[in-house]
């Protein structure tokens, strides 16, 4: 069962064949957003959401970047988790000039449940931040730590909604070194979201999904933090765990969040739009089972006929809006987290894909230069992801 699937608007949002970036401007269901008036349209502002488990230096990481200098003015939203909310729960807005963070208007973020809290009084924080747009060109977003990137991620990315103001420039996950390997087998102090879960998943005896997997494998860029605290050899496990799960993420390994730099790592990560060569590069090695749970998966085929593009979005509407494999005899069930893809038609257009669990987005370059020659190539992140299975499924759908 898909934890979204009782959220009925989700599935309905994104029609599969239109880029979902330029697609509408039915901004009117959230009333007292702000949009762009017909005359001046607005720039949108990039939000970078910084997820991870408690403790894992998320705050540290954003009072670094607040004291770094960056030439821009962030907004930062902490969304903590914990009875210090009057004083940790404030917007700050930093000036590019001064490295003190400077308190602005409060903005109250509930506590509790985050999937209710973000999407509702969260919004609410982040319209009434876009009220005073202008004075900040970016937004930063530390979630509480037991946040599930994936109910967060659709509301900056979809076009309607707050995504008309503001745009979904990747997620960053904390991790952190001496303790991420206990929660992902553990679930380390999560024990009642690690029961529901399981109920959830009417799987007792399957390998865990913990919080901790979620942020990881939701992420564009994953920063191990605390790496004072571990050996190399035990920093070079956990790399490797985390690559297997997510073989799409930048990796980079920090003491007291210090990323090298920002561009890249925590700010213009353009992880929601283009999908490079090099973004699936990593993850070419097919598919690895380090971590029991969730696993990155590449399946590579031929350029597309121009008659087999609806074929592949059927396959891809299927998998991700039904759960299901079509045309195969697998029927393990199966979560799909992250989807990227580069898919070469044989017109010489490119269809470039990006998906977050159950939403997807289809972009089609015109004459890409060599594209054909690349070969297609998809990549998901996700659980229950058989390779093989979802391999034999595609080149099936596609041969129909
Ligand atoms: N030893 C060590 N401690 C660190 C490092 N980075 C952060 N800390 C400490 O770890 C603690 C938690 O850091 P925070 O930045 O508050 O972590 P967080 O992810 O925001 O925590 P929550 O919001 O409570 O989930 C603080 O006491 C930090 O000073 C590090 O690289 N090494
Ligand atoms: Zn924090």
């Amino acid at each position: 069962m898909n934890p979204d699937a009782s959220d009925d608007e989700v599935p309905s949002l994104v029609e599969p064949e239109t880029n979902t970036k330029v697609l509408d401007d039915q901004h009117d269901e959230i009333p007292g957003l702000v949009t762009s008036s017909e005359d001046a349209p607005q720039a949108k502002v990039p939000i970078t959401i910084v997820t991870g488990y408690l403790g894992a230096g998320k705050t540290t990481l954003l009072n670094y970047i607040l004291t770094e200098q960056h030439g821009k003015k962030i907004a930062v939203i902490l969304n903590e988790f914990g009875d210090s909310i009057d004083i940790e729960k404030q917007l700050t807005v930093s000036d590019a000039n001064s490295t003190s963070a400077q308190p602005a208007p409060f903005v109250p973020l509930a506590n509790g449940c985050i999937c209710c809290s973000v999407k509702d009084i969260g919004v609410a924080a982040i319209e009434n931040l876009m009220e005073q747009s202008g004075l900040f060109d970016y937004i930063l977003l530390e979630t509480t730590g037991l946040a599930d990137p994936g109910n967060i991620a659709p509301m900056f990315w979809l076009d309607d909604g707050l995504g008309s103001s503001i745009f979904l420039d990747g997620i960053v996950t904390l991790v952190d070194a001496k303790n991420v390997l206990k929660s992902l087998d553990e679930g380390l102090g999560d024990e009642e979201k690690i029961e529901e879960r399981k109920k959830e998943e009417h799987d007792e005896h399957g390998p865990l999904l913990t919080t901790a997997h979620l942020q990881i494998s939701h992420a564009d860029v994953v920063i191990v933090n605390k790496t004072d605290l571990v050996s190399e050899e035990e920093l070079e496990t956990v790399v490797q765990r985390i690559r297997s799960i997510n073989g799409l993420a930048k990796i980079k390994t920090t003491t007291k969040s210090q990323v090298p730099q920002l561009e890249g790592l925590v700010l213009d990560l353009h992880a929601y739009d283009e999908v490079t060569d090099a973004d699936l590069k990593f993850a070419s090695k097919g598919h690895s089972h380090l971590d029991p749970t969730i696993t990155t998966s590449t399946i590579t085929f031929p350029a597309l006929s121009r008659a087999q593009v609806d074929n592949f979005d059927f396959f891809l509407r299927t998998i991700l809006w039904e759960e299901i494999l079509p045309n195969s005899a697998s029927h393990q069930p199966f979560e799909v987290h992250r989807l990227k893809g580069r898919i070469p038609v044989q017109d010489g257009n490119l269809l470039l894909i990006q998906g977050v669990r159950n939403i997807y987005d289809t972009n089609e370059l015109e004459a890409e230069a060599k594209a054909e020659n690349e070969g297609a190539k998809l990549v998901l992140i996700g659980k229950g992801v058989d390779q093989p299975a979802f391999n034999e499924s595609l080149l099936a759908t596609l041969k129909r």
